[in-house]
């Protein structure tokens, strides 16, 4: 039976979601997906860090009390989150990245990956700062080391989006798209749309595990903006930087705004989108937009997201599910392992 060692960088709410799903569901896997996974090494700046090469009890990391320094708790646990060590020395096939996101210069992210895909380990990650901002470097790195670097939850958390557009519509020729790509504004704008104030609304949103650790990248549109750079680039082929996509957010929406539009039979939505143009130019944005009630993205609602491929040979395609969520995000970064353990599969026959 194959089984993966897993290092996991950044031990917040979606890499302790995925421990608690391996606590729940590595028997479940090894008959459903042929492998089983083990954690050799945890590392996260507030909680520090462990290393356990025979593997770590994954219900005991998912139970951690959220604490400072609680990995030093644990056997060879220490206060330090001591990450060059965790993703060099704990003998991990796996470096599961979940740090924050940092939409200025992807770091300290990049170089954890770097670290890793360098040393030959297979990367998984959801962190959009250093596909965003350095993505061509890392997946030209990873190709030259014959390793995979995998971030189907960087878009719309587990539901599939980058795998389906890149396998599912390949040869369909993708001209754009258009969709709600970021699950707290989203969220912000259906509670508002129940009478919920701003402020309130992405309070429960940070409880809810959607928003940002900064959710002022959320309601101001950086996020999206990330997420449009990493479609446009993967899609398009746009080579697209962060700079070349105009952006506006949601927080000048007042509840009087949202009230008149409810009046007009219409819903603010804000709208991530990137288009391939006649002359071979691309234009990208991220705005709040007024859709009418019967347009295909006004009904979505909550932290549900929803994406439109538009393609020359199937028209419009969307795709629809959660777009943030602890456990939903911890199901892409499996979705990116079973990936992997396919692709070594196919390699082997
Ligand atoms: N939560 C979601 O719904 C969701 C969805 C898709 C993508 N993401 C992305 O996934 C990543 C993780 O999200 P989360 O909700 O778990 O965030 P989180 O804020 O709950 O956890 C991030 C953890 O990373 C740790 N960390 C930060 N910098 C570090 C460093 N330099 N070294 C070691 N640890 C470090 C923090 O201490 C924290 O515990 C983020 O990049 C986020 O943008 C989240
Ligand atoms: N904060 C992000 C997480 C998913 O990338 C959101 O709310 O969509």
């Amino acid at each position: 039976m194959t089984e993966y060692k897993l290092a996991l960088v950044g031990f917040g709410g979606v890499n302790r979601a995925l421990a608690q799903l391996i606590a729940e569901r590595n028997e479940q896997w090894k008959t459903e997906l042929g492998f089983t996974l083990k954690i050799v090494g945890v590392t996260d700046l507030f909680l520090g860090s462990v290393i356990g090469r025979e593997g770590l009890d994954a219900n005991v990391l998912a139970q951690l009390p959220a604490v400072k320094g609680a990995l030093a708790q644990l056997p060879g646990g220490d206060v330090t989150a001591l990450t060059e060590a965790v993703i060099k020395d704990c003998g991990a096939d796996i470096i599961v990245e979940a740090t924050f996101t940092n939409p200025v210069d992807g770091e300290p992210a990049t170089s954890f990956c770097r670290w890793a895909l360098e040393g030959g380990q297979h990367v998984v990650t959801t962190n959009k700062g250093p596909i965003a901002l350095h993505g061509a470097e890392l997946k030209a790195l990873a190709r030259r080391k014959h390793v995979a670097f995998e971030y189907e939850g960087s878009v719309m958390s587990g539901t599939p989006v980058i795998r389906l557009a890149r396998q599912a519509l390949a040869g369909s020729s993708i001209v754009g798209f258009e969709g709600i790509l970021n699950g707290t504004s989203n969220f912000v704008l259906t509670s508002m749309e129940g009478g919920l104030g701003f402020a309130e609304a992405v309070s429960k949103a940070q409880e809810l595990g959607y928003a940002e650790a900064d959710p002022t990248a959320d309601v101001e549109g950086h996020d999206v903006r990330l997420k449009v750079v990493i479609l446009a680039n993967e899609l398009l082929d746009a080579k697209l930087t962060v700079s070349d996509v105009t952006c506006s957010g949601i927080s000048s929406l007042s509840l009087g705004d949202i009230e008149k539009a409810r009046q007009d039979g219409a819903r603010w939505k804000l709208i991530g989108s990137a288009m391939r143009h006649a002359d071979g130019s691309i234009s990208a944005s991220v705005e709040p937009r007024l859709l009418n009630n019967d347009h295909p993205l006004a009904s979505v609602g909550g932290a549900t997201n929803a994406v439109s491929f538009t393609s020359q040979l199937l028209g419009a395609v969307t795709v629809s599910g959660p777009g943030a969520g602890r456990t939903e995000t911890a199901f892409a970064l499996l979705s990116d392992i079973i990936s992997i353990h396919q692709s070594i599969a196919r390699n082997q026959e």
